[in-house]
């Protein structure tokens, strides 16, 4: 069979369904091609069922903790089928929603199968060619294997197949001390699991500046995680226990035992069979598909969308790859990549809201800066709750008082982030805090008292 549209979307992970509505809104036919789930990696195996994860970590911890505010409990007992059955259930119902939004979209079809580019303008799926003067690539990225010595044949996790277990391991050994890494240590080492986090940097998420990382590692310390950074060649081998991870630190012994091993070292992007030869089109040395600020690829009618371009790795910039690309086409706007305030969190409890530069990156790119900070100790909320790890920092140009960026380690951290990242988008400066009221008591009304100190 051969179908000809407007337009062909390959994956419908976070940019493909809303651009197809865009775009089918605007009177075009459009295909979308899907190989696994609709969602794609966020709805399905990342953001959505790792945090009802979290979610019910966190309420594990509450209730260990009541004795502390007065309450006297049991100790919690985790049911691993009931809290997978939860997180299956929100998943689920957040794949129906977006399942059934893609059914009312006249003038979209819907093809399950993989998809492959044979040429420009022609994508072929399980026999099936689909021609389009305009395709948009929206391929996502899968858990990164890395060779490692020893990996052959042993068994290990990635954070797909850890969503599957309906047990707690007994010892958890986690490679990679990142996102996904610290998530599930948290998490895990919640429901009960001994946890060791491996991490071949000097500091676990090595991204941000050395006392964020530092406060984070003394917050998953502090609940019993051990850490092994400098973790130089790491190699895994079968021991009595499960698994043996070989590692080769400063400080510790060289080898940690566990049951389970999870591997969380980064994420591979799915441009390694999708054709792009014959398309006229090749990937990085990463394998992520080259585009330019508008991102359009090199060949003209072909566009790349989310974690495949590598211009960003949350579900938030592959959404906004969309508004981008949609806005371009259909607007006559002239929007790019650069427009967007980078802004993330890392759901450890309390969370991580990060907006813009770090201190070390704003100092890289030549800024001269002004920082201020405070530890939640000496934030009242985060004293109310009883909640007082981590710490907030603003980094503000020293020259023109522009916010560069922050960081909220704390209570709310992941909510509290946005009060810098919209003043960050609407273009306003420091000063422009300088009036705020803000509510009291929460983390946020520190942020004018922060910015304060520095204009
Ligand atoms: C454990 C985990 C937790 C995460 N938590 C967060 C979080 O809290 N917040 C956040 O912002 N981000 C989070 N992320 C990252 C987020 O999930 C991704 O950035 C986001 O899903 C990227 O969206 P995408 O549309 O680019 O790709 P994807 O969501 O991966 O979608 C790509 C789709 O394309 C399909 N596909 C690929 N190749 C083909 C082909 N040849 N033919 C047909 N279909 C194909 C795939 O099956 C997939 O459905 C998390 C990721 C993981 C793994
Ligand atoms: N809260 C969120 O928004 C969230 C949550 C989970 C995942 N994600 C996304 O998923 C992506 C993947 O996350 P991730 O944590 O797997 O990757 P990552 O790229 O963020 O970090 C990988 C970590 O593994 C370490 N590492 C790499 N190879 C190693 C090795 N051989 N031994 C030991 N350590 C090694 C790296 O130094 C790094 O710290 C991220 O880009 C992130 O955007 C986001």
């Amino acid at each position: 069979m051969t179908g000809s549209f407007d337009a062909v979307i390959v994956g419908a992970g976070q940019a493909g369904p809303p651009l197809a509505g865009r775009l089918t809104a605007a009177g075009m036919t459009v295909a979308l091609i899907e190989r696994q789930r609709i969602g794609g990696t966020c709805v399905n195996f990342g953001c959505t069922p790792t945090k009802t994860l979290v979610a019910s970590a966190h309420t594990a911890h509450v209730v260990r903790r009541g004795a502390e505010f007065g309450i006297d409990t049991a100790p919690p007992q985790i049911d691993m089928g009931r809290v997978r059955a939860r997180m299956r259930s929100v998943v689920a119902s957040s794949r129906d929603g977006l399942e059934a939004w893609l059914g009312g979209m006249e003038s979209l079809t819907l093809l399950r199968g993989k998809a492959r580019l044979t040429a420009p303008d022609t994508v072929e799926v399980d026999g099936e060619t689909l021609t389009a003067p305009r395709i948009f690539l929206n391929v996502g990225a899968r858990p990164a294997q890395p060779d490692m010595p020893g990996i052959k044949g042993m068994p290990y996790l990635t954070s797909t197949t850890i969503l599957e277990l309906d047990r707690v391991p007994k010892h958890l050994v986690i490679v990679g001390g990142s996102y996904i890494g610290l998530e599930f240590a948290q998490m895990y080492r919640r429901f009960g699991a001994d946890v060791t986090v491996v991490e071949r940097g000097p500091a676990l998420i090595p991204r941000e500046d050395p006392e964020v990382s530092q406060a984070i590692r003394g917050i998953l310390q502090a609940e019993g995680i051990a850490v092994r950074l400098d973790a130089d060649c790491i190699a895994l081998a079968p021991s009595s226990e499960g698994v043996c991870v070989h590692v080769s630190c400063d400080e510790g012994v060289p080898e940690v035992h566990g049951t389970d091993v999870l591997l969380a070292v980064g994420r591979t992007p799915n441009t390694d069979d999708l054709g792009l030869d014959a398309a006229g089109l090749s990937a990085d040395t990463r394998g992520f598909i080259p585009v330019n600020e508008r991102l359009e690829t090199a060949v003209p009618g072909i566009w790349a969308l989310g974690d495949c371009n590598g211009r960003g790795a949350f579900t938030h910039t592959s959404w906004n790859d969309h508004e981008i690309v949609a806005a371009n086409l259909l607007d006559g706007a002239d929007r790019k990549v650069s427009d967007r305030v980078p802004g993330y969190a890392l759901y450890i409890d309390p969370p991580l809201g990060r907006a813009g530069l770090t201190e070390a990156q704003a100092r890289a790119a030549g800024h001269r800066v002004r920082t201020a900070s405070r530890p939640m100790t000496r934030v009242g909320r985060a004293v109310e709750k009883g909640e007082t790890q981590g710490l907030m920092k603003v980094v503000v140009d020293a020259d023109t008082g522009t916010i560069l960026g922050a960081a909220i380690l704390g209570p709310g951290g992941d909510e509290a982030i946005h009060g810098v990242l919209d003043l960050m988008t609407a273009g306003v400066p420091a000063e422009g805090l300088a009036w705020a009221v803000p509510i009291h008591p929460t983390v946020s009304e520190l942020l004018p008292t922060l910015i304060g100190d520095l204009i």
